[in-house]
C-alpha cells in the first residue's frame, strides 16, 4: 500500500520520492493520519443523516467535526455497508487511499487520513469542500456561475489533471466529471474521488489488467480494453466537462437531440455556430472570441482518436490564454442574466486599441437555435421515460476527427474574427482574418505576443504583432514567422 499504518491519532509524514521534483508547495511532505473508527463515529454523530453530504455509487460522504485535532471540519467517505468485501482486489476506498497518499496538490481534494472499522473496511478522511460540486453549481443552482468563473474552474481542474499526468508514474483519474469536481472555501475547483484511478505506466501489470471503467457520458469511446488506457482518456472526459461548462447541459441529456453532448456540440462547433452551444442562462458576450477558443479546445479534447487529442499540458496553456482574455474589462462588465435579449442586428462599440481608431463589430443576435427538443424531465442514462418527440438514445456515437474545424483555438492571440475596424469618423474597413492551418503548432502564440491593428503610413489598416521585446511585426512577416513554428 502507498500509505503507512500507525497507531490511532499518530501522524506520519509521507511523501513520494517520485513526485519530489514538483514546485515547492507540492514538495512538502504531507501528513496522513490513522483515525480511530470511534472518533469518526462520534465526529459524524454516528453517521447521522444530518451530517450526510452526499451519496455516490460506492458509498456515503459525511461531514465530521473533529475536536481533538486542528482539522475541525473534514469529509468522511464510508463504503456501502451491504457491499461484500472482495479480498482479492482493492476496494475503491483502498485504491483512493493508496493513490492519494502519494499525491498532494492544491487542485485535488486531498487525503487527510483513514480509519478501519470492525469489518476491516476502510473509511477515507479527506478535505471538506464547503461549496458543493460543480455539477450542483451548473445544474441545480439558481445562480449559475458566470463565464469568467467557469473558465477559472476549467483551468483549475486542468492544472490538477496535468499534475496527475505528470507524476511519475502517472495517475490516470478515469472518472473526471462535474460531480467529482468539488468547490472549496475559496470557491476554487478541486478534483476528487480517486476510487477508479490507476497509478502506473501503461505497460504496468495493474494498468494492463484493470478493465475499463468510468462514467457513461464521460467515458472515452476509444477505451474499450485495458490496453487502450492512457492519459488521453482523461483528456476526453475533461473535454466533455468543458462542453458541460460551456453549455450548462448534461453530458447525456435526453431533452436534447442528440442526447450526447459530443454529438450535439461538436457539429455546431465545426460549422462555426458557437453561440448555439453557449449556456442560454447567461448573457453571451459580444466578443465571444474567448468562448470560441474554449469550445475549440473542448472539441479537440473529445476527438475520437486518442492520439490526436492534446496533452493536458497543452490544454493548461490554452486555458490560461482563454482566462487571460476573459479577465479583460469587457468580460468583467458582463453580468449574469437569465433570459436573453433578442435583437436582430446591432453594432457594438469596443474599446479602441489606440487613439487613432475604434473597433465596431456587427454582431448577429437572436439567431440562436434552441436545440432543446422537449421539456421532458431529465432521465438517468438508460431510463425508459422519454418524451414523445424524441427517440430513445442510450449512448450515441461520438464524433470523429475535428480536422475541419474552422478556427484554431489560438490562431491569433487577439483574434478579431468578423470584426471590422474603422478610422474615427471614416468608413468601416473589413480586416481579413489570418488563420493558421490545423497542422500548425498552437502553442506558438505566446501570451506576451499580441496581434493588433493600426493604420500604416499610407492610411491602410494593417495587422501587426507586438513581440515581447516591443518590436512590431507586420502581417506579411507574421505569416512567415508563424510558418517557422510549424510542428
Ligand atoms: N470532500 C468533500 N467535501 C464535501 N462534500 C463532498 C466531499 N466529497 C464528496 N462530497 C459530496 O458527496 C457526494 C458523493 O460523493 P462521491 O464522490 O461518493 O460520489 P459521486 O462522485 O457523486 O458519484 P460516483 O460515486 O458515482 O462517482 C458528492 O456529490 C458531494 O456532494
Amino acid at each position: 500500500m502507498g500509505y503507512l499504518s500507525c497507531n490511532a491519532e499518530s501522524a506520519i509524514a509521507t511523501c513520494d520520492s517520485w513526485n519530489f521534483k514538483k514546485t515547492r508547495t507540492h514538495n512538502k511532505p504531507f501528513t496522513i493520519r490513522e483515525f480511530s473508527y470511534s472518533d469518526l463515529h462520534s465526529a459524524t454523530n454516528a453517521f447521522s443523516q444530518d451530517n450526510l453530504l452526499g451519496k455516490g455509487s460506492h458509498g456515503y460522504v459525511y461531514r465530521a467535526h473533529l475536536h481533538q485535532t486542528k482539522l475541525t471540519l473534514v469529509a468522511v467517505k464510508r463504503g456501502k455497508l451491504t457491499e461484500p468485501r472482495n479480498s482479492s482486489s482493492n476496494s475503491p476506498a483502498e485504491n483512493e487511499i493508496e493513490i492519494l497518499s502519494r499525491v498532494h496538490h492544491p487542485r485535488l481534494v486531498n487525503l487527510l487520513g483513514y480509519a478501519v472499522d470492525s469489518n476491516q473496511n476502510k473509511l477515507i478522511v479527506v478535505e471538506f469542500m464547503p461549496n458543493g460540486s460543480l455539477y450542483e453549481l451548473l445544474h441545480s443552482h439558481s445562480k449559475p456561475p458566470n463565464w469568467t468563473r467557469r473558465v477559472r474552474f476549467a483551468l483549475q481542474i486542468a492544472r490538477g489533471v496535468h499534475f496527475l499526468h505528470s507524476s511519475n508514474p502517472p495517475v490516470i483519474h478515469r472518472d473526471i466529471k462535474s460531480s467529482n469536481i468539488l468547490i472549496d472555501g475559496n470557491f476554487s475547483a478541486r478534483l476528487g474521488d480517486f476510487g477508479l484511478s490507476l497509478r502506473g505506466h501503461v505497460e504496468d501489470v495493474v494498468v494492463k489488467s484493470t478493465p475499463p471503467a468510468g462514467t457513461l457520458g464521460y467515458l472515452d469511446p476509444a477505451y474499450l480494453a485495458p490496453s487502450d488506457l492512457s492519459t488521453k482518456s482523461d483528456v476526453f472526459s475533461f473535454g466533455i466537462l468543458l462542453l458541460e461548462i460551456i453549455s450548462g447541459r448534461n453530458a447525456i441529456d435526453v431533452n436534447y437531440s442528440p442526447p450526447s453532448v459530443v454529438d450535439w456540440a461538436v457539429p455546431l462547433i465545426k460549422s462555426g455556430e458557437y453561440t448555439d452551444i453557449y449556456d442560454p442562462r447567461l448573457t453571451s458576450p459580444e466578443d465571444d472570441g474567448a468562448l470560441r477558443q474554449l469550445a475549440v479546445v473542448a472539441a479537440r479534447c473529445v476527438r475520437k482518436t486518442a492520439a490526436k487529442r492534446p496533452a493536458m499540458a497543452e490544454v493548461v496553456e490554452w486555458l490560461k490564454l482563454v482566462y487571460k482574455r476573459m479577465s479583460s474589462p469587457i468580460w468583467n462588465n458582463i453580468g449574469r442574466r437569465v433570459g436573453r435579449v433578442r435583437e436582430s442586428t446591432r453594432v457594438v462599440k469596443y474599446e479602441p486599441l489606440d487613439e487613432s481608431m475604434e473597433i465596431v463589430k456587427i454582431s448577429r443576435m437572436g439567431s440562436r437555435r434552441n436545440r432543446k427538443v422537449s421539456n421532458v424531465a431529465t432521465t438517468e442514462l438508460g431510463s425508459a421515460v422519454i418524451g414523445q418527440k424524441i427517440k430513445p438514445v442510450i449512448r450515441s456515437k461520438s464524433i470523429g476527427s475535428l480536422g475541419e474545424i474552422a478556427s484554431e483555438p489560438f490562431d491569433l492571440a487577439n483574434n478579431n474574427n468578423n470584426q471590422t475596424v474603422r478610422k474615427k469618423g471614416g468608413l468601416a474597413v473589413k480586416i481579413p482574418t489570418v488563420r493558421l492551418s490545423k497542422s500548425r503548432s498552437m502553442g506558438m502564440i505566446q501570451s506576451s505576443t499580441r496581434l493588433m491593428h493600426k493604420n500604416n503610413s499610407n492610411g491602410v489598416v494593417v495587422k501587426f504583432v507586438k513581440k515581447p521585446n516591443g518590436k512590431e511585426l507586420e502581417d506579411s512577416k507574421l505569416l512567415v514567422d508563424v510558418g517557422k513554428h510549424r510542428t
